[in-house]
């Protein structure tokens, strides 16, 4: 299978994605750095989930790359991406979260689905993953019984059951008040700092969040990346349309108001 020398962890090149009329990604260019909390930014429709679901494979680009972990993913058939999935842990925003099965048979899914693990092992490694989401003794709670947080959590320790190398949040503070953002945010912290060597990826419009937490920001627009940069290159750039990202305000280049 064809290989890239560089060592990011995704890599998007080019890529160009059309529904019907609506050109969503129009030439997006992508170097997720290893081994740090990447922030992918920007207005309400500009992409942002269309970009996170080229990265796990549920949309196929039109034209352009998508290499992930040093392996052509765009040539790649369905079980490659079946292998290269396992490698990638997604929370997405609600937890997705099974509601018949319990906080156990949440988490172990993806392990017994793909490992041969026996029982007594698999109940060790839950109490670990939920030990490192903060959580203990909720095995036999069911997702109904749990605060938003808590499901948080939890999909996030199913995201890692299979010890992911890459690891993707699909907007996880919207709709939360400060307080769980906050918490989540620190959640985000907390779990880069536990797993060594993982990378992450978030996907946000929360500033707040994004300006707490990233170590690198992609702002995306028109469906390319305007700006990208640390959070300081971004809070000091010039440009009028990252300012108005910013300060989140109407007036500015951009038409309407961020969030
Ligand atoms: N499967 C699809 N079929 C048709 N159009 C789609 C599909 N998926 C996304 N779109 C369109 O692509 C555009 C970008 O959507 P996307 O969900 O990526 O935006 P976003 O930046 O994540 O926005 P938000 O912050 O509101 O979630 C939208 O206009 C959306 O309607």
């Amino acid at each position: 299978m064809e290989k890239v020398k560089d060592k990011s962890i995704v890599t998007l090149i080019n890529l160009k994605k059309t529904f019907g009329k609506n050109k969503v990604l129009r030439g997006l260019n992508i170097k997720i750095p290893e081994k740090r909390i990447s922030y992918i930014i920007g207005r309400s429709g500009e992409g942002k989930s269309v970009t996170l679901k080229h990265i796990i494979g549920i949309l196929k680009p039109d034209e352009g790359e998508v290499w992930i972990d040093g392996v052509a993913m765009h040539s790649a058939d369905e079980r490659a991406w079946e292998n290269i999935r396992q490698q990638i842990g997604t929370l997405f925003q609600d937890g997705a979260l099974f509601d018949s099965l319990n906080v156990f048979e949440n988490i172990s899914f993806p392990i017994q689905n793909h490992t041969k693990m026996p029982l007594e092992k698999i109940k060790n490694e839950v109490k670990n993953l939920l030990e490192i989401v903060g959580l203990a003794n909720i095995e036999e709670k069911f997702p109904s019984e749990l605060s938003i947080g808590e499901r948080k959590r939890v999909g996030l320790a199913r995201a890692l059951a299979l010890k992911p190398k890459l690891l993707l949040y699909d907007e996880p503070t919207t709709s939360m008040d400060p307080l769980i953002a906050d918490l989540i945010d620190n959640l985000i912290q907390n779990t880069q700092q536990k797993i060594e060597g993982i990378t992450s990826v978030v996907i946000s419009h929360d500033i707040t969040s994004v300006m707490n937490i990233a170590e690198y920001i992609f702002f995306l627009h028109e469906g390319k990346v305007y700006f990208e940069g640390t959070p300081e290159e971004f809070q000091t750039s010039q440009d009028a349309l990252v300012k108005q990202f910013l300060s989140g305000g109407r007036n500015g280049p951009l038409a309407v108001p961020i969030a």
